[in-house]
């Protein structure tokens, strides 16, 4: 069934375990997400992004949004990375039900007063809030700290932020970064500061980052073809802590591209006489399916639909 973000996550932060936001940009990923939500009790946020909006259009949002309703699991359709107030009226117009707006780039009254503004908005359509304070980096851990300090988010002005904005559930920078080079080896996670941050923030929090870039992953799609750095993501016991700190919405987006282009190129590799979509983007599909079944598995979201 289709629901808001916040349903889905007052319940995860009140018992403990995390819920997954995964990206789509397509029929195949949508699939994999809500096929591994169903077959495991899983709530579930399905995440599109203003490139995934622009990308699949109507036919991307109408799928989205008729599918979760038909769900036999608690499903939300989530706006990640909204960057303006236009962009999430547009979401909110497809009948979205969870909405992020993030202005983590501006100074803090910006981000206070242009979260405040769609708060209102998407409030008066029984939408909910995700907002970001804090930039996310990758940090080495010898890095200062009062860079440090710039970089992420802190824990008192987080307190006041959501006081002043009402938005429902905050993006925290605690050294995770987008992409596939999340820092050398195992990157830093400022767990400390997530405790204060949850101490201070009753609302649920939110891990943007948050892929595992595996390694066998990162062979098998170098093996296959792919051409990829030395690849770092965010390591399980580091989820699993974050999620018993208070973090429950966690983002991924890194690890699902990773099995879905590795499939490809190995069906491509294997028979270059295949020219049916159907034979490579199906085995894809299925690898998408199985990363999302590990990443519930971690995060402690299964059965709880
Ligand atoms: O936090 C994340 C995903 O993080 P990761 O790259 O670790 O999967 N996202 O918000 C997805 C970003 C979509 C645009 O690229
Ligand atoms: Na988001
Ligand atoms: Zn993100």
């Amino acid at each position: 069934m289709l629901v808001t973000g916040l349903e889905i996550l007052k319940k995860a932060r009140a018992e403990g375990y995390g819920v997954g936001a995964f990206n789509t940009n397509n029929m195949e990923f949508t699939q994999a997400i809500l096929e591994a939500a169903e077959e495991l009790r899983s709530p579930v946020i399905l995440a599109l992004s203003e490139g995934a909006m622009k990308y699949g259009g109507r036919a991307l949002t109408r799928m989205a949004v008729a599918l979760a309703q038909e769900a036999r699991v608690p499903v939300a359709i989530h706006l990640d990375h909204g960057s303006s107030y236009e962009s999430v009226l547009k979401a909110l117009r497809e009948g979205f039900t969870s909405v992020m707006i993030d202005k983590s780039h501006e100074d803090f009254e910006t981000n206070v007063r242009e979260t405040k503004r769609v708060v209102e908005a998407a409030h008066a359509v029984g939408v909910t809030v995700e907002a970001e304070l804090g930039r996310l980096a990758g940090i080495e851990e010898h890095v200062a700290v009062d860079e440090k300090d710039a970089l992420l988010t802190n824990p008192e002005e987080a307190r006041i932020f959501m006081e002043r904005t009402g938005a429902d559930y905050l993006a925290v920078a605690i050294g995770t970064s987008h992409g596939a080079y999340k820092g050398k080896g195992r990157p830093f996670i400022d767990h400390p500061r997530l405790a204060r941050i949850a101490e201070l923030v009753p609302a649920p929090l939110v891990l943007h980052g948050a892929s595992a870039v595996p390694q066998e992953l990162v062979e098998r799609f170098r093996a296959a073809g792919g051409e990829i750095g030395e690849a770092a993501g965010i390591h399980p016991e580091d989820i699993k802590k974050a999620i018993s700190l208070g973090v429950a919405k966690i983002n991924t987006d890194t690890d699902l591209r990773l099995a879905f282009t590795a499939l490809i190129r190995e069906a491509l590799g294997k028979n270059p006489k295949e020219f049916d979509p159907r034979k490579y983007l199906g085995p894809a599909r299925e690898a998408v399916k199985e990363v999302v079944k590990s990443r519930m598995e971690l995060f402690g979201s299964v059965g709880k639909a």
